[in-house]
């Protein structure tokens, strides 16, 4: 038998296994390749960007590990990714940090970017047919060496970042505009103390007034999408962070901004999945910020976890993905950095297949009814459908390695490339 007739095989067999729950497998297959996941560039060097690639990475983040073969150019870090990508299965953005402008050899202060220093990145992204999202860097720089940033007390370094966030916003909007999608521009700050503040007020009052003048010219939503992310602690900010939850959550609800939920920023034993529901009635929809904590905010690579699957299932039982946007967090510097892009994107989608393959109404009936037991019954019986057979045949219909079969050309890809760097 081919490897291609057991797929059919396993495929015929799960269509067979669905269709007694009331699933048509074809139709998820074409929803799940619709959702766009957006792949964040920083994992291909460790959040280095271009700016100042042998500075301290700071702001209370790590990436661990110096694996070889890291991306030290634009055009090197577009090739890692293109590799990636063409590994990857269904659609695809990539997201932008500002620390990734070209700007000729120049130095160009990060609040006089412009889209100009961008025009390459949205010219392969254009010829990738892909959108682009973005986010100001508040962090790995002299004016945020003491931790403050849109939050500080001295003005001449708070209006220094306030005037970066007003930068990265227009040229989040010249690549929604030339992209034909709406960049989704992410503000995450470090601001905080490592000790017990005094005075938690005054921080978070600039921060507020510092997001309101950030956002006061309006851009059509055709282009730009504001989101704000909170955080619990950070490296160096252990007692007080600016931007908490509570915080970014009160400005989305009242500013009509995007909520970014990011797997890693809160108390260990609290999920993201159990957020979604709660949020969505007061806010216009959710980015995700999809990591995986060990411990503290590590950023690992995301894998088929229970929490990630919790979180896909939360997204496709409440019908949410059209008011979520899906982005990765994650920067793991200890092993191959396009291997660590596929195992979490691809796990990303897999989730995401392994929810819509499910009987939701059912299971939403039985709940009504008060028929836990067979709620519970179902449940489990779901964990061992035959969705490893779905996903193979999607993967083999859109032309992908199917199962391990990508490392071997990421291997090829890593001694030809990555380690001749
Ligand atoms: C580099 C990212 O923007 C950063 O990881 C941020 O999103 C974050 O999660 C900080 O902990
Ligand atoms: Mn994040």
């Amino acid at each position: 038998m081919t490897e291609q007739e057991r797929i059919m095989q396993g495929y015929e067999l799960a269509q067979n296994y669905y269709s007694k729950w009331g699933i048509d497998i074809e139709d998820v297959l074409k929803k799940v390749d619709e959702v766009a996941i957006s792949m964040h560039c920083w994992q291909g060097d460790d959040v280095s960007g271009f700016e100042n690639p042998d500075g301290q990475l700071t702001g209370g983040i790590q990436a661990t590990g110096n694996y070889p073969g890291k991306a030290r150019t634009a055009q090197e870090l577009r090739a890692d990714i293109d590799k990636a990508m063409s590994l990857i299965p269904g659609k695809l953005r990539l997201n932008l940090h500002a620390i990734y402008a070209e700007t000729n050899g120049q130095k160009v202060e990060r609040d006089e970017l412009k889209p100009e220093h961008f025009t390459n990145w949205v010219n392969w992204a254009k010829a990738k047919g892909i959108g682009l999202d973005f986010n100001p860097s508040c962090f790995s720089h002299p004016m945020s060496e003491d931790g403050f940033t849109l939050s500080h007390a001295n003005d001449e370094i708070r209006n220094f970042w306030i005037r970066h966030c007003i930068a990265s916003r227009k040229i989040a909007a010249y690549f929604g505009k030339e992209l034909g999608t709406p960049a989704v521009t992410n503000y995450w700050i470090p601001d905080g103390y490592k000790d017990i503040p005094v005075d938690r007020k005054a921080p978070r009052e600039r921060l507020l007034d510092s997001l309101n003048q950030i956002f006061e010219e309006p851009i059509d939503e055709a282009y730009n999408l504001d989101a704000v992310e909170s955080k619990v602690f950070g490296i160096g900010a252990e007692a007080y962070t600016v931007g908490s939850n509570e915080f970014y959550m009160g400005y989305a609800t009242t500013h009509h901004k995007l909520l970014c939920l990011d797997a890693g920023h809160f108390h260990p034993t609290e999920v993201i999945s159990d957020k979604v529901s709660a949020v969505m009635p007061f806010v216009p929809g959710l980015l995700l910020h999809v990591s995986r904590p060990v411990r503290w905010d590590s950023d690992h690579v995301v894998i088929l976890d229970d929490e990630l699957q919790a979180i896909a299932k939360e997204l496709v039982r409440g019908g949410y993905l059209e008011r979520t946007h899906i982005g990765l967090d994650f920067f793991d510097a200890s092993i191959n950095r396009i291997a660590a892009w596929i195992i979490g994107t691809r796990n990303m989608r897999k989730a995401l297949l392994i929810a819509m393959l499910e009987p939701t109404d059912y299971l939403k009936e039985l709940e009504l009814k008060g028929d836990y037991t067979s709620r519970l019954a179902v449940l489990e019986e779901m964990k061992t459908a035959p969705f490893a057979a779905v996903w193979e045949y999607y993967l083999m219909k859109n032309q992908m390695p199917v199962g391990t079969d990508w490392i071997d050309e990421v291997k090829r890809y890593e001694k030809e490339v990555l380690l001749q760097r």
